[in-house]
């Protein structure tokens, strides 16, 4: 598992995260940038755009902090998060009052129920159906996504981090298992439970034969850690295919949200056996996990069973907000001319 995190990057993605490292490690305190200085457009360019932040950077000596804030995001993109209610408001000024909201269509999942727990690799159940695993760093809500996806409490949850201690293996209404993975990166977990872990869910990753695609949950605050790459470094190494998927989203501004996405797409537009659609969702409220429910469905060749009339619903939902949100801008508009 101790795989060297730049290995998994690539080229220019490498130099931008040195470059931001090295302006990291170059003293922040000794802030050059001019307030006047123009904000470089990023959302929606692609790594060129990440190039000129990171010269920015260099050129004026900011702070990683700083360098975020300068990201400037597409609005198309904040009216798109908007819709799925992904992202916190500011309340007050920045809170946008609107009497319409988007009625997506809902994706149902059958419930899921713990049917075995391993501690050791001879207690994996027998391969059957096909597994989507969830991995990240302990905490980010692992337990309380698998709860979440499947209108279920089968799985323990703790705002302590470290409480699941052994791979959990759920059946959803036997079509799928999901399967829910003690967190790396904890701390305070003993040393000797942490050894024991890492090689228990490597075995898992590189052995099981059922296992269709890993999730990898990054919390939306902090994006890619450290021990995040070197976990996707060993799921590109071993040829999982894996999905990065940002969580509790509803504790990030909606322009923040933006820009993380924008980053955490950059990182990983280039590793070998990520799926480059980076998924976002709240499992507090719920946002975003109908996107995910449907690519879990697809993953397990399960979206003729599941999702037969959904695809129409959704459209007729999306023509419908999009209508009122044409009508509401134009409103809107209208009234600022007025004033
Ligand atoms: N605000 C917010 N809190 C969340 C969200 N998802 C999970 N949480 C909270 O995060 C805490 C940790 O959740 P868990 O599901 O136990 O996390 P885990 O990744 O399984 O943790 P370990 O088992 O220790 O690895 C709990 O207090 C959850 O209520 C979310 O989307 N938004
Ligand atoms: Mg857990």
């Amino acid at each position: 598992m101790a795989l060297s995190a730049s290995r998994h990057l690539h080229g220019q993605q490498r130099l931008a995260v040195q470059a931001i490292n090295t302006s990291r490690n170059s003293g922040n305190t000794q802030l050059m940038a001019s307030r006047t200085s123009k904000a470089v457009p990023v959302f929606n360019t692609s790594v060129k755009t990440l190039q000129e932040v990171v010269k920015l950077g260099k050129s004026e000596e900011l702070s990683n902090r700083q360098l975020f804030a300068r990201l400037q995001v597409d609005p198309k993109t904040v009216d798109r998060l908007d819709m799925l209610r992904l992202g916190s408001e500011k309340q007050g000024r920045f809170e946008r009052k609107k009497w319409f909201r988007y009625e997506e269509p809902e994706v149902k999942l059958p419930h899921v129920s713990f049917f075995a727990g391993a501690q050791v690799v001879s207690s994996f159940p027998h391969e059957s159906l096909p597994e989507v695993g969830i991995v990240g760093r302990s905490n980010v809500g692992k337990s309380t996504l698998v709860n979440q996806l499947c209108g279920s409490s089968a799985a323990r949850v703790s705002d302590k981090p470290g409480l699941t201690q052994q791979i959990n293996f759920y059946t959803a209404d036997n079509d799928f298992h999901l399967v829910d993975m003690p967190g790396y990166g904890f701390a305070y977990a003993k040393e000797d439970a942490q050894k024991h872990w890492l090689p228990l869910i490597e075995s898992y990753i590189r052995e099981r034969k059922t296992l269709r695609r890993v999730l990898v949950l990054l919390d939306a605050r902090h994006g890619i850690k450290a021990n995040d790459r070197e976990f996707m470094a060993l799921l590109d190494l071993t040829h999982t295919k894996y999905q990065l998927i940002l969580t509790k989203c509803d504790l990030v501004h909606r322009i923040d949200l933006a820009k993380r996405h924008l980053l955490v797409s950059q990182e990983v537009d280039k590793a070998r056996n990520c799926i480059p659609r980076v998924m976002m969702l709240s499992a507090k409220h719920g946002a975003g996990l109908n996107e995910l429910r449907k690519e879990i469905l697809h993953t397990c060749s399960l979206g003729q069973k599941y999702l037969g009339t959904h695809k129409k619903k959704e459209t007729i939902a999306q023509a419908e907000y999009f209508e009122q949100l044409k009508v509401y801008k134009d409103t809107a508009r209208a009234k600022k001319r007025r004033q």
